[in-house]
């Protein structure tokens, strides 16, 4: 039986398999092979340089290997644009939050909505009692009931972080893709923050790029450590953290 049948049989979503991206000759991925269940969260960690913007760049195609695979359920990924695989339910949140500063909470999230229906579509269309349902929805479950009316802008960061995720989940990715959602926020912050995930991850497929070990241990989720573009080892915090090769390149420094 071949990899990719095996990983098919246990309920792979997201499979990269083998997958080389090179700048100039040097290689950012370097024959990455990594598995992400159906249903599963998985963290990333690895130090500066290791290669997890790039491999998030692959798979949500801004980047295109060298060579290798990479598979949503079971579609070639490598063949395919950003919008087509935004389409497919790829959602991606970058490190900085990248609300609309001068709109409220809510109206970020309907634009969100719309946006999801098209351009055409959202010109117009009105929202239905089930739309608003959803916004108020996203809304209790970011945390941000007491502030639906506040411009974005006025938000604390941490707050526009779970404001960018809010509109994240109004598009109904399968997958989120979220990168160092706790860079720069506070303690209590980056504890709701593992909540808010790990709530979400109830109902979706998360990979979360993130270097704060406090917050990866508050999520207990499967660790993945990358280093010089491959997996160096696999397993939970407590395993990669005592693995000898992990010590060495990372943790230990
Ligand atoms: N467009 C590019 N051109 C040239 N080199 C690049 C490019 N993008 C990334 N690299 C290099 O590839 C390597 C991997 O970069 P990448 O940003 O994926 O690492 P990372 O694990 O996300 O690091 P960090 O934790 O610092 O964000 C680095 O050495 C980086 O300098």
């Amino acid at each position: 039986m071949t990899d990719a049948a095996s990983y098919k049989d246990t309920g792979t979503l997201l499979f990269l398999d083998n997958v080389t991206v090179s700048f100039d000759g040097f290689k950012a991925l370097n024959g990455l092979s990594l598995d992400v269940q159906a249903g599963e969260m998985r963290a990333i960690i690895g130090p500066n340089g290791a290669g997890k913007t790039t491999m998030m760049d692959v798979i949500t195609g801004k980047t295109r290997p060298d060579s290798g695979r990479v598979t949503f359920h079971l579609t070639d990924l490598t063949r395919y644009d950003e919008a087509a695989i935004a389409t497919m339910g790829i959602g991606r949140k970058f490190q900085k939050p990248t609300v609309f500063e001068s709109h409220t909470v809510w109206d970020n999230l309907e634009l969100a909505l719309k946006s999801r229906r098209g351009p055409l579509t959202s010109l117009f269309w009105r929202l239905s009692a089930a739309d608003r349902d959803r916004i108020a929805d996203t809304i209790a479950r970011i945390g941000l009931e007491a502030h639906h009316r506040r411009i974005a802008g006025a938000l604390s960061h941490g707050q526009k972080q779970w404001l960018e995720i809010g509109m994240l989940l109004m598009q109904e990715p399968e997958l989120l893709l979220v990168d160092e959602p706790v860079a720069g926020m506070t303690d209590s912050e980056t504890e709701k923050t593992a909540l808010l995930l790990r709530d979400i991850a109830r109902s979706h497929s998360v990979v979360v790029v993130e270097h704060d070990m406090n917050f990866v241990r508050s999520l207990g989720v499967r660790v993945t450590v990358l280093h010089e573009g491959s997996v160096l080892s696999e397993g939970s915090l407590e395993t990669v953290q005592n693995d000898p090769r992990v010590i060495e390149v990372y943790l230990g420094r």
